[in-house]
């Protein structure tokens, strides 16, 4: 390289800089009119995510951005980022407190990472929360005495018997609600235990969310909706979008979205222990997609192998999903086993026939992902 490109390299190079440094002091000015944005909408108790406006917003910067010849994904994949910003500092103001009368909310399992999150959210809008742990059982009369609303959150396999055994006794109006991965067990154990406002929720998503914006809290009504209304309307305010299903139902769709995937998952990380994989290595060949299945896979090793077992063990009904799930798998290695090719891409096209438009929809949406997994590499 001879001096005179690398002076105008460097010339280009510094005016870049200079750019940059432009776009922070930007994206100062605008992290502080979110945080003006977080206050208003604090006093005004309006959530924090406004799925309508971002949408509107980013439909005009994409139009802009084709105007100036700018790729409009561009401009949208930076205000996604930019927005899940600002839900994390929207929170920092805090929200709104819907129901000012209620007494303290009292958490069966505070010290659960759950249970402090959900804790945390409720302290952030202004409640009062007490926490009963498992050896706090000889104070819950006095615990209990004025609670407006009871959250349990307590491993899946005692969650049924600390309701039956230890939740019968709450003052009469109380809210009694749950957070447990599988709803139609734990709602008949609350109805039976409590006779005041019972509900029945399944937050989406682990504890590791920095904001619950766009995160969905699953829910199963119990008795006296409108009793509980309110807690429907903080969650939303939190940023959740609320989706209510029949308990039955919901158990049913965890067999396939939670016991299946993770036991096959739990299965993957067994299969790369015994081979001895090399993960080092393995990620020398990887493409985005495979590092992308590894982390899925190593992530779920990083997290309590209780919290696993209790989401898998928890339905009976799971086992044949597994072993469905076990069956095919021995059905496709047969086509391999015999070298047939051809029943191989005529399954493939009969399943991609059933998937339909969502098979399309998927590969856009894992384009983005991938992407983004290779942006973070640095070597
Ligand atoms: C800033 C707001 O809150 C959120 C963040 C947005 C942003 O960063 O542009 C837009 C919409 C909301 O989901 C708002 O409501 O305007």
């Amino acid at each position: 390289m001879n001096e005179k490109t690398t002076a105008g390299l460097e010339h280009l190079r510094d005016l870049i800089d200079g750019v940059d440094q432009q776009l922070l002091h930007l994206l100062r000015k605008r992290l502080d009119l979110v945080a003006q944005v977080g206050a208003v909408k604090h006093s005004a108790g309006v959530p924090i995510y406004a799925p309508q406006r971002e949408a509107s917003m980013l439909a005009k910067r994409r139009d802009e951005a084709q105007s100036m010849n700018i790729s409009p994904q561009l401009i949208e994949d930076i205000l996604r980022r930019l927005m899940r910003e600002s839900y994390l500092n929207e929170k920092d103001v805090g929200f709104k407190q819907i129901k000012q009368d209620l007494g303290h909310v009292v958490v069966v399992g505070g010290q659960g990472k759950l249970g402090q999150l959900f804790s945390q959210m409720l302290v952030l809008s202004g409640y009062e929360v007490k926490c009963i742990d498992k050896n706090d059982w000889q104070d819950s009369a006095a615990i209990f005495d004025g609670a407006g609303l009871v959250i349990v959150t307590v491993p899946i396999n005692v969650t049924c018997e600390v309701i039956r055994d230890k939740l019968t006794q709450l003052p009469e109006n109380c809210i009694l609600a749950d957070l447990t991965s599988i709803k139609e067990a734990p709602l008949a154990a609350m109805l039976a235990a409590h006779s005041g406002p019972v509900v029945g929720l399944h937050p989406m998503f682990g504890p590791d969310v920095g904001s619950l914006a766009k995160q969905v809290v699953v829910v199963c009504h119990g008795r006296h909706q409108d009793a509980y209304q309110w807690l429907l309307q903080q969650i939303e305010i939190w940023g959740a979008r609320i989706v209510e299903a029949e308990a039955e139902r919901h158990d049913k769709a965890m067999q396939l979205v939670q016991a299946m995937r993770h036991f096959s998952t739990f299965v993957y990380g067994v299969n790369l222990c015994k081979e001895e994989a090399d993960i080092d290595n393995l990620l020398q060949f990887s493409s985005p997609i495979y590092r992308l299945e590894l982390a899925m896979v190593g992530r779920l090793f990083a997290q309590d192998p209780e919290l696993y077992a209790d989401i898998i063990f928890a339905q009976p009904g799971s086992q044949h999903a597994i072993s469905d799930y076990l069956d095919n798998y021995r059905d496709a290695l047969i086509m391999l086993q015999t070298g047939n090719r051809q029943a191989f891409v005529e399954q493939f096209q009969r399943v991609a026939a059933w998937f339909g438009d969502f098979a399309p929809q998927f590969q856009h949406e894992s384009r983005t992902m991938l992407q983004s997994v290779n942006d973070m590499k640095s070597s």
